[in-house]
């Protein structure tokens, strides 16, 4: 088992990394003082339930003489939105919870952001714990940001509310198809790219274990890009600065995943497009050399990601939807550039002129 601590100041934590970690929730509630005398509330989403992962969280509660409600969401992005977060609300309302209840998330990054969410929210605020099932979620479980969509836009509604525990069990990841391990790959590569050079050359060799689920490299792969995670949030908990490097590949990529349609890209994907454009446009401002933006697009090819730009999405619509990106001010475009692999700077004031270029550059051929 490896635990790696996140603490922000007002707020500590562990994040568990292992085996078989989802048969034992009832014991990690139990260390964590949370209370029996309360109801308690699982969230998760159609497929995770599917999967099996339910069955032993509720085995190991009931064990441990926890009593917990179960609040499915339809699998995917389009459950991210308010008219489900009220649903959920009423049900927790119905079902007794109070301010010592806790909530569970037990899925993706969906399910994770979603039940944070929900958990902020409820009564202003009770505890959550997040118990990851996907690669992605090594990123989205870790760090406290929770929130659901505005039909044209990414996360707008939502809070800084940090999980009481970070539960991650790798067995869990054994079900996941191979899309959506390639998709979580993309925000461990971004890791890499802006803090550890050596965590991306060790991805680099190890790309074919990871992609094959290998439980060794998986367990790797987590611990590492966990630790790079908690460091930074812990630095800055609320992207007054720091944090911001978190969103490398992020201004381009949450307007390409909102513009291309519902379920044209997975979130990694459309952060793998977003990466390599960022990186391009990096060499074109002199802030890279073009060796380090070709080792992005290499690295990004090589897990299978998306590299280029849909056609069908319009030039002047994404420019709209970045000028509206949480990192903007002003309508002005922000951007995190590459320095070199391990090292990235926020830029403000990037002119549009030499974003459309980008864009018209990386569009599918
Ligand atoms: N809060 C953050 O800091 C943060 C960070 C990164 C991403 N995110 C958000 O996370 C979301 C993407 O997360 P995701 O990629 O985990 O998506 P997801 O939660 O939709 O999961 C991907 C798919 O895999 C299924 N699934 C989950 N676990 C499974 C398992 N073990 N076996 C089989 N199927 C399983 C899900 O039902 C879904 O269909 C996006 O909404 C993104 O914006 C948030
Ligand atoms: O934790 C962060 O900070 C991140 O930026 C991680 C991102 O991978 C993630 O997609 C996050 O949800 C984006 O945040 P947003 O504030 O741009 O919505
Ligand atoms: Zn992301």
């Amino acid at each position: 088992m490896i635990r790696e601590r996140v603490d922000t100041g007002h707020s500590q934590y562990d994040i568990v990394i292992g085996t078989g970690l989802l048969a034992q929730i009832g014991q990690f509630l139990q260390e964590l003082n949370v209370k029996a005398s309360s109801r308690h509330l699982i969230i998760t989403d159609t497929n995770v339930q599917a999967a099996g992962h339910l069955s032993p969280v509720l085995a190991s509660l009931q064990a441990a003489g926890y009593r917990a409600e179960v609040f499915v969401i339809p699998a995917g992005e389009a459950s991210k939105r308010l008219e489900l977060a009220e649903q959920a609300f009423e049900f927790a309302y119905e079902a007794g919870l109070d301010r010592h209840s806790v909530v569970l998330a037990l899925g993706g990054g969906v399910v994770g952001d979603f039940a944070g969410f929900v958990a902020a929210a409820y009564m202003r605020g009770i505890s959550f714990v997040q118990l990851p099932t996907t690669l992605l979620a090594h990123d989205s479980a870790v760090g406290g940001k929770v929130a659901v969509n505005l039909s044209g836009a990414k996360n707008i509604i939502g809070a800084f509310h940090q999980p009481l525990a970070v539960i991650y069990d790798i067995a869990a990841l054994q079900t996941l198809p191979i899309g959506e391990l390639r998709s979580g790959f993309a925000e461990a590569i971004k890791h890499g790219i802006i803090l550890d050079a050596e965590l991306f050359a060790w991805m680099t060799e190890q790309t074919p274990s990871i992609l094959q689920n290998d439980p060794v490299a998986m367990g790797e792969l987590l611990a590492r890009s966990c630790r790079i995670k908690a460091g930074v949030v812990s630095a800055d908990e609320q992207e007054r600065g720091l944090r911001a490097i978190l969103n490398f590949g992020h201004t381009l990529g949450h307007a390409v995943e909102t513009l291309a349609g519902s379920g044209h890209f997975r979130h990694g994907e459309a952060v793998a497009i977003g990466m390599v454009a960022a990186a391009e446009l990096s060499v074109n401002l002199g802030y890279c050399a073009p060796t380090a933006a070709a080792e992005v697009e290499a690295m990004v090819e090589r897990a299978g990601l998306p590299t280029r730009i849909p056609a069908h999405i319009n030039t002047e619509e994404l420019i709209k939807s970045m000028q509206k990106d949480k990192k903007a001010s002003g309508g002005t475009l922000t951007f995190v550039l590459l320095c070199r692999i391990g090292e990235v700077e926020i830029v403000k004031d990037v002119p549009p002129e030499r974003v459309r270029e980008v864009i018209a550059s990386r569009r599918e051929r």
